[in-house]
Parts: structure tokens; C-alpha cells; sequence
């Protein structure tokens, strides 16, 4: 079996396996399939374009010495491991985009369907989005997001093709956890018991976007988050 035909039945049994259960994630933890409709994927898509061309680039970050897989631009805080700053002083110092009122209303709908409270939905107000392209070779190791001083849930959308994200336990790295396949449109929301657990992602199934996602190849992800920063910290 070439390298080839392993992505194709990668792809397969990522393309078919939406009817089974879906998996226990645990407390904290919500995944929404099919949560972002086509047309608000081509204008996420549409709006990543303009973001990655600045003032801050979309760049790789070096994470002990070595670039990271994933190319991340951020909006609203600028991420370098392991802090937020206004200023991408790891890039080319200039500041960071604003983080968009409509990504917050995004948020709180997300929250709403991941089933939290109103008064939790009213509160949420993500100051920060991290938003990573990766290609057919790109993988996040296992980690906590824990740069944020607040533990508001995370909220996490996906564009383009699918993937394997793997959401382990709080403790550690290794088992237990669970991979489950995240397509073009998904939603994921973790917060509370969850909000620490780690995560990553194994693989990305190359040729698995949906031709009306409005990305040809490769797989944007966005994280919301709350810094807990104020507005003046740097
Ligand atoms: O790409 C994903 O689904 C997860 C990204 C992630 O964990 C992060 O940016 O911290
Ligand atoms: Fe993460």
C-alpha cells in the first residue's frame, strides 16, 4: 500500500463515519458536526485570507527551537509560546488585529448549542483567537491552552479538511483519550472539568474538503479564548 492509498482510506473512513454514536468526550467537553453552514465557511474562509496578510503575517511559531507544523495568525492578542502580548514581538512587532465583535457573538452562539447556561452565554466575551492553517503534513502535539489567566470554555471551529483531534484527560499527555474526526463546519467547546484537558491533533485526511468550504487544501482551525488580561497589559 503506497503512502497514497493510506490517505485515501484515511480519507474514507473519515468522509463516512458521521452516523455512528457520537463519542463520550466526558464532562466539559462538546462536539457539534456540521455546526458552521457553507456559506459562513467560504466567509470565514474569505475574512482568514485578509487576516493572513497583516500587519501580522501568518507565520510558524518556534516552540523550543524548532517551527511549529501549524502557521498560526492571531486576532485581538498575539500568541507566542508560552504568553500573549499586543504586539507580535516574535514577528515584526506590529499590532495585532482587533478580535472581531461578530467572532464574539459567534462564541456565544457556540456556547448556546454546546448547551450552556444564558447567564454563562451573556458573560462570554473571548478576547483572543488563535487561528491555524495546516497542511496535509501538519500535527499539533498533545497540550493544554493554558497561556490564559481565565478558564472560560474554548471554542473551536474548523474549516476545510478534516483531521484527527485527540482530547485526552487533564493529568497527562497519554490515555485515556479519544480521537474523534473534526470535518469543515464542526464545532468543538471545551470548558469547566474539560477546560485543561490535553489535546492535539494527529493527522490531517488531505483531500476531504468539501468543494463549497471555500478552501481548496488544508485546514484552518480557530480557538477562541479568554486572556483575562486587561486591555492595557503587554
Ligand atoms: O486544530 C485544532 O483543532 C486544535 C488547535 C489547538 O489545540 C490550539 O490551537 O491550541
Ligand atoms: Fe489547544
Amino acid at each position: 500500500m503506497t503512502v497514497d492509498d493510506a490517505d485515501e482510506r484515511g480519507a474514507m473512513m473519515t468522509l463516512f463515519d458521521l452516523g455512528g454514536e457520537p463519542a463520550d468526550l466526558g464532562p466539559g467537553a462538546t462536539h457539534v458536526p456540521n455546526w458552521l453552514t457553507s456559506d459562513q465557511q467560504r466567509w470565514i474562509v474569505e475574512q482568514f485570507t485578509a487576516w493572513t496578510r497583516g500587519p501580522v503575517p501568518i507565520r510558524a511559531a518556534t516552540v523550543r527551537g524548532h517551527a511549529m507544523s501549524v502557521r498560526t495568525v492571531c486576532l485581538g492578542w498575539h500568541w507566542r509560546p508560552y504568553r500573549y502580548t499586543r504586539r507580535a514581538t516574535d514577528v515584526n512587532n506590529a499590532p495585532v488585529l482587533p478580535f472581531p465583535d461578530w467572532m464574539v457573538r459567534l462564541g456565544r452562539r457556540a456556547l448556546t448549542d454546546a448547551g450552556y447556561r444564558p447567564a454563562q452565554v451573556e458573560a462570554y466575551t473571548p478576547d483572543v483567537a488563535l487561528v491555524n492553517l495546516y497542511d496535509a503534513a501538519a500535527r499539533m502535539g498533545m497540550h493544554q491552552d493554558k497561556d490564559e489567566r481565565s478558564l472560560a470554555p474554548v471554542v473551536s471551529l474548523s474549516i476545510g479538511d478534516a483531521c484527527t483531534f485527540r482530547f485526552g484527560n487533564t493529568e497527562n499527555r497519554s490515555r485515556p483519550y479519544t480521537d474523534i474526526p473534526l470535518h469543515s463546519g464542526d464545532l468543538f467547546v471545551f470548558g469547566g472539568p474539560a477546560r485543561l484537558a490535553f489535546h492535539g491533533v494527529t493527522r490531517v485526511h488531505p483531500h476531504t474538503a468539501p468543494p463549497e468550504c471555500g478552501l481548496d487544501s488544508g485546514r484552518i482551525n480557530i480557538t477562541m479564548r479568554t486572556t483575562g488580561f486587561n486591555a492595557r497589559e503587554d
